[in-house]
């Protein structure tokens, strides 16, 4: 089974306005509102390509109740720990140009931690994957992804990790399955600038000597990397019309670990998860098989460094 926890989820308020006019009544064109939070959009993605998995993480209130609701309604199966304080409410605006404004999380108290720990380990086999993604709501440990990984681990399943800044450093040494952070994300932890593939691949090494088995540095439209001990790897993406970059990054670790549990070829998987990022980047939803595989031909593999594994 394919575990995803959103500690941290949202529900996302897309607007499309002509502008944005500060200190002004601004109107909008076009609307949605959807469940968020990256884990769970890794869920939608699986099951968008016939992968089932189980969400979980907390949520709170309101909001919380309409992200539960969502995932039922989309029969995603679902393991949500309640707090007391309602689930943030993200704003995704696109005035031509993407703005985000995410809103404050829920303080989560030590007995929901426990909850959440004692039920994800419980039931975990060694065949698993678990997905950590987005950011730790602030009352938690910065080390908490690292320990989880570590509980993980024990259960010989494995962790895939997508976050940034001092979750992610800290989480290194814990040596998940795959991270994936994208070329910015990437420069703030190594603290330098990144131009091109063959240093995201050179400072993606450095995170593989950190403890992550597998890196994945995606770049948006100029590609991505993939870095393992003795492989590094760059991918093109198809061309197409950016219709909407949020959950992108999201669609990369679907589609990666939707291919890697069938067929558990890296590089295949690479091919799969990066064509699912722009198959979904140029949607206005996230991507479905079909999408996939229309863009899939337009993009190649080709080794920096080493053999396949
Ligand atoms: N302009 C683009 N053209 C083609 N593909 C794109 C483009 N922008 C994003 N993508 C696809 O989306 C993936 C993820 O994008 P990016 O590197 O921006 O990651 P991210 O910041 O994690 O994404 P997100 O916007 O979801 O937070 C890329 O690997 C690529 O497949
Ligand atoms: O604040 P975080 O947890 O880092 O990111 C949250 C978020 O921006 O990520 C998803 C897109 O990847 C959105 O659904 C959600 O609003």
């Amino acid at each position: 089974m394919i575990y995803t926890v959103t500690l941290n989820p949202s529900i996302d308020y897309f607007v499309k306005t002509d502008g944005l006019m500060e200190g002004d009544i601004n109107l909008v064109n076009e609307q949605s509102i959807v469940a968020g939070g990256k884990g769970i959009n890794v869920s939608k993605v699986l099951k968008n390509l016939g992968v089932e998995s189980i969400a979980t993480g907390f949520v709170g209130g309101f909001t919380g109740d309409f992200v539960e609701t969502s995932l039922k309604n989309a029969e995603i199966g679902t393991r949500f720990i309640r707090v007391e304080e309602n689930t943030r409410i993200n704003i995704k605006l696109n005035t031509g140009k993407e703005t985000e404004i995410n809103g404050i999380s829920p303080s989560i108290p030590a007995s929901a931690l426990e909850q959440l720990e004692e039920q994800l380990l419980a039931n975990l086999e060694p065949t698993d994957f678990v997905v950590l993604a987005g950011s730790l709501p602030s009352s938690l440990p910065k080390d908490f992804y690292g320990q989880l990984i570590t509980s993980i681990r024990e259960k010989g399943a494995q962790a895939i990790l997508d976050s940034k800044g001092k979750p992610l450093q800290e989480a290194l040494a814990h040596q998940p399955f795959l991270i994936k952070p994208n070329h910015h994300e990437l420069s703030d932890l190594v603290g330098a600038a990144i131009h091109g593939p063959q240093e995201a691949a050179a400072y993606g090494k450095q995170l593989v000597a950190q403890g992550a088995q597998h890196v994945l540095v995606s770049m948006a439209g100029d590609g991505a990397v993939f870095v393992s001990k003795d492989l590094a790897l760059f991918a093109n993406v198809p061309q197409g019309i950016l219709k909407n970059s949020v959950g992108a990054g999201d669609s990369v670790v679907a589609g990666f670990l939707a291919h890697y549990t069938g067929h558990k070829n890296v590089l295949e998987a690479f091919k799969y998860g990066v064509t699912a990022g722009s198959a979904s980047a140029f949607s206005t939803g996230f991507c479905t098989v079909k999408d996939i595989d229309r863009y899939l031909p337009e993009v190649t593999v080709n080794l920096i460094e080493g053999e396949q594994e």
